[in-house]
C-alpha cells in the first residue's frame, strides 16, 4: 500500500537517542503527497480523536495489520556494492591479502557493464528486501557501473548515496584495478557528481553522489587533496575507510607520521558530512577531532570481527557524542542484513567488555569499565544514528523526516519471530524483533511513503 497523502494507523518502535526507545502505539502518522512526515499523534493526544475521524471519513486512512510492527528503515552507512557476489566468501586472510587476491579483481569485473547491472540489480533488491531504505555505496573506479548504480536505485525507488571509488596508488593497486592517472580519477569524480545531480529521474535528490577516496593507501596524496577541494566546492559526502586494521593504521602512520583521522582532516576530507567506516584505531585525539567536525563513524562489527584485530569502542564513541551509524561492509561483513549486524554490535561490545582469554583472571580479561551496548542502541544505530551520521531527515517518526519505514509481521509463518502473548509486551517486543527477525518476517519497504518492497 502505498501511503502518500495517506494517514496510516499503527504501532511500532523508533529510538530518537542511543538507547531510548519510544513505544508508538496506535500511533496516527500523517503523510503529506511527496512522503514527508506531517504529524505524528499518539492515543490520548490532544486532537487523536478527530485526526482519526478526518482521515477515516476522506477515505485516507491505512492500518497496519494487529501482529505487524512499523520500524524506521535502516540506514546502511558502509556497502561495497560490486563485492556483493563475494558475500559470504573470501574471509581467511587479512586485509591487506583479502583486497589483492580477491577483491581487486572481483571489482575490475565491472568493466563489463552487464555484469555490473545484474550484480547491482541484485544486491538493491536484496538490501530493500532486508529493509535498508537507506544505503551508502562503495561502487567501483568504473564510470558506466558507477552510474548504472545509481540508475538502479532511482528506478528502484532506494535512497542512495554512491560513491566513484578512487584508487590511483601505483603502490597499492594493481595496473590492471587503478585510476588511469590521478587527473583522470578526479574528473571522473566530478563527472560523476554531475550525472547524478542532473540525472532527470533525480529532481527530489533521492540518490546523492559522494566523494570516496577509498584510503588513504590507495591513493595519492594529490589525489586526496585533489578529492577534498571537490567535496568543499560540490558541498557532497564524503566516505573513506579509517585506522581499520593493524596494517592500514600502520601503513597510514609510515607514510603520513599521523593517523588516518588527522591525514584525513589535513586534506580537508572531514566534515560534517563524512562518514569514516571502521575507526577501530581512533585515539582519545582522533575522537576528539571526528567529534569537533561533527563526522560520523559507520560501525561495522561483522567485518570487523574478520579484518579489524580489534573491536571499535562503540560505547566509549557514544558516550563521547560522536555521530555512530551501522555498516554491514559487504563484503567483508558475510551478511547484507543490518538486523544480524544490530545483534553482531551487541555481541562485540559485551566481548569488549568481558574480554575473550580465559587464561586471564576476569578482573583482567576486559578492556574495563562499561563497554556494552543493548538491543536499544543497535536499533538506534541502524536507524536515527544513521539518519544523524548522513545529516538526512530519516530514521524517526516525526514531522519533517522522510516516511521510510518497514513493517514487520510478527506473525509471519516462515518467518522466525515467536511472540507470547503472555510474556512479550512494550519494548521486549522489539527486542525479539532485533534479535530474531529475518527476510520473511519483513512484511513491507516504503521510501518517501511508496511501497517498494
Ligand atoms: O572492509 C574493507 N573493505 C574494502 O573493500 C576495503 N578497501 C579498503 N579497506 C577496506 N576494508
Amino acid at each position: 500500500m502505498n501511503l502518500q497523502d495517506r494517514t496510516l494507523l499503527a504501532s511500532g518502535f523508533h529510538a530518537p537517542e542511543p538507547g531510548v526507545v519510544e513505544v508508538l502505539e496506535d500511533a496516527l502518522i500523517a503523510i503529506d503527497d511527496a512522503g514527508t512526515i506531517v504529524s505524528v499523534m499518539k492515543k490520548g493526544d490532544v486532537g487523536y480523536d478527530a485526526a482519526y475521524e478526518k482521515a477515516r471519513s476522506k477515505q485516507r486512512l491505512s492500518t497496519l495489520p494487529s501482529g505487524s510492527w512499523l520500524l524506521p528503515g535502516m540506514v546502511d552507512l558502509h556497502i561495497h556494492a560490486p563485492q556483493y557476489p563475494q558475500l559470504g566468501n573470501a574471509l581467511d586472510v587479512p586485509l591487506e591479502v583479502w583486497l589483492e587476491r580477491y577483491t581487486f579483481p572481483l571489482e575490475a569485473r565491472y568493466q563489463d557493464a552487464a555484469f555490473a547491472k545484474r550484480a547491482y540489480s541484485v544486491l538493491v533488491d536484496d538490501l530493500i528486501a532486508n529493509g535498508t531504505t537507506t544505503a551508502l555505496y562503495f561502487a567501483t573506479i568504473h564510470d558506466e557501473a558507477t552510474r548504472l548504480l545509481a540508475d538502479i536505485c532511482l528506478e528502484k525507488g532506494q535512497r542512495a548515496l554512491i560513491g566513484k571509488v578512487v584508487m590511483d596508488n601505483p603502490d597499492q593497486c594493481p595496473d590492471y584495478y587503478r585510476d588511469a592517472s590521478t587527473d583522470a580519477a578526479l574528473s571522473q569524480t566530478r563527472a560523476f557528481i554531475d550525472y547524478v545531480r542532473a540525472h532527470p529521474d533525480n529532481g527530489d535528490g533521492r540518490v546523492q553522489p559522494v566523494v570516496t577516496p577509498r584510503f588513504i593507501p590507495s591513493c595519492t596524496d594529490e589525489a586526496l587533496e585533489g578529492l577534498g577541494a571537490i567535496a568543499k566546492d560540490c558541498g557532497c559526502h564524503v566516505q573513506t575507510h579509517c585506522s581499520e586494521s593493524d596494517w592500514e593504521h600502520g601503513y597510514v602512520l609510515a607514510r603520513h607520521g599521523v593517523t588516518d583521522t588527522a591525514s584525513l582532516d589535513r586534506f580537508g576530507l572531514l566534515g560534517r558530512r563524512s562518514v569514516l567506516a571502521h575507526s577501530n584505531f581512533l585515539t582519545r585525539e582522533d575522537m576528539e577531532t571526528v567529534k569537533v567536525r561533527q563526522a560520523a563513524v559507520a560501525h561495522c562489527p561483522l567485518s570487523n570481527a574478520y579484518f579489524a584485530n580489534a573491536v571499535f569502542p562503540l560505547r566509549a564513541a557514544l558516550e563521547k557524542g560522536l555521530h555512530v551509524g551501522l555498516g554491514t561492509d559487504i563484503s567483508g561483513g558475510p551478511s547484507a542484513s543490518l538486523f544480524e549486524n544490530c545483534r553482531a554490535a551487541v555481541m562485540a561490545s559485551r566481548m569488549l567488555e568481558s574480554g575473550v582469554d580465559p587464561a586471564l583472571p576476569a578482573e583482567q580479561r576486559g578492556a574495563g569499565g562499561n563497554a556494552r551496548i543493548d538491543f536499544r542502541d543497535a536499533f538506534y544505530l541502524a536507524t536515527a544514528g544513521g539518519g544523524v551520521a548522513l545529516d538526512l531527515p530519516v530514521g524517526l517518526f516525526a514531522p519533517g523526516y522522510r516516511f521510510d519505514a518497514i513493517a514487520i509481521d510478527t506473525n509471519a509463518a516462515d518467518g522466525t519471530i515467536r511472540l507470547w502473548d503472555e510474556l512479550d509486551s512494550g519494548d521486549h517486543i522489539l527486542q525479539k524483533i532485533i534479535n530474531t527477525a529475518s527476510r520473511a518476517n519483513i512484511a513491507d519497504v516504503w521510501i518517501d511513503a511508496k511501497t517498494v518492497a
